[in-house]
């Protein structure tokens, strides 16, 4: 397989810009962040294996459209990087033999590796020559392998391409819980999952890129509230500083949260609503339920997380957040838990009711 390194075209991605190169085959597809021959000497780079499931419809019951995801951010913030998809449906087995196994877990309770046994299968039959050409051609010897699968480091590193690892977080959810401590008991992966597991540890999120960063304010899910999109919960939030209508509008058109949130403060002293401390937990509140009545899977999520404590984790609030060492009151930690404990009452009523 050989890359025509001049023909490529712009993959404009809610990640970042990416570039598309012809690799003459179908069934292998090579994209980059940057210029795929300026990525340097020792690139992020991943082999992705394809999973029409999750990538396509947005199955939630394994994790390889978040580790695709996860690996484009990476590549995106460092501004550089290569993936070499690859379709390989179910470790290499092909879709039809996937359907049977992930039938055969659905039907008899078992597990990935105890579903492929009992086909007959072998657990990974994935072989990944298409990756060692693309990296050859480029003169490249060295990665940064963005995956937890050491399978894919040992055949790179016996076909000469030195590896160091970069593990990618997992986005846990009750769907891919049992999928996710498959790979690691049975399939020799390393998804760092202890942390997260881990049920009486608090769970810190802040930054709307890492990990639990659904539960920020600044995460990309749109809310509907009095008769208007709300880019983020952030947007409606500022905006409801304000009691007419022409800043409420001027916020919510703010191309970045963190833009509305600025905008806002510098309007507040002249324009601000007077009552703003007394109402503002209330209008956070109704924020955040819009939030998670209007994403399901974002209330997955937030039901994911158990009755583990939530702290907003950042040392530049100590109303909304914990001060960073916990002094603060992270008042944002305590409606998400309020808000966790109305999604529950209201699945018991449901349930009850059926
Ligand atoms: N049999 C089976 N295969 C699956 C299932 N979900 C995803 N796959 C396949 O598993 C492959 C991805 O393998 P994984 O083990 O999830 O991840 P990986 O690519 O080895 O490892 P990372 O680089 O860490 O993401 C793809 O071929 C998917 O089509 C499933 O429920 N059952």
């Amino acid at each position: 397989m050989k890359l025509a390194l001049d023909n490529w075209c712009t993959l404009p991605t809610p990640i970042g810009d990416f570039r598309m190169y012809d690799t003459g085959l179908e069934e292998v597809s090579v994209i980059s962040m940057g210029d795929i021959q300026a990525v340097g000497s020792k690139p992020l780079f991943r082999v992705h294996s394809s999973c029409k499931a999750s990538e396509v419809f947005g199955a939630l019951d394994c994790d390889c459209a978040d580790q695709l995801r996860e690996a484009m951010k990476l590549m995106a913030i460092e501004g550089s990087g290569l993936i070499v998809y690859q379709h390989q449906e179910g470790r290499g087995h092909g879709l039809s033999l996937k359907i049977k196994a992930v039938k055969a877990m659905e039907h008899d309770g078992l597990d990935t590796a105890e579903a492929f046994e009992k086909l007959g299968l072998e657990q990974d039959k994935r072989s990944y020559p298409e990756a060692v050409a693309v990296l050859q051609q480029l003169g490249i010897n060295e990665v940064r392998l963005v995956s937890n699968n050491p399978r894919k480091a040992a055949f790179l590193n016996t076909h000469g391409i030195q590896t160091s690892g970069v593990n990618t977080h997992p986005n846990i959810r009750p769907e891919n819980a049992n999928y996710l401590q498959t790979k690691n008991a049975k399939l020799g992966h390393q998804l760092p999952l202890d942390d997260q597991l881990q049920s009486e540890s608090p769970i810190h999120f802040y930054h709307s890129d890492q990990p639990w960063g659904e539960f920020s304010n600044f995460s990309k899910h749109a809310v509907f509230l009095n008769g208007k999109i709300w880019p983020t919960v952030e947007h409606y939030y500022q905006a409801q500083k304000f009691s007419d209508p022409m800043h409420q509008e001027q916020i919510r058109c703010c191309l970045t949260p963190m833009k509305a949130k600025t905008a806002a403060y510098e309007l507040s002293d002249q324009y601000g609503r007077t009552d703003w401390v007394n109402v503002r937990e209330q209008i956070m509140l109704q924020a955040l339920e819009a939030k998670f009545e209007q994403h399901p899977d974002l209330a997955n999520k937030l039901m994911s997380s158990g009755d583990r404590q939530l702290v907003e984790f950042t040392e530049k609030d100590d109303f909304w957040g914990d001060s960073g060492d916990g002094s603060g009151q992270n008042r944002l930690g305590q409606l998400l838990m309020q808000v966790r404990a109305e999604i529950r009452q209201q699945s018991i009523h449901t349930k009850a009711l059926v």
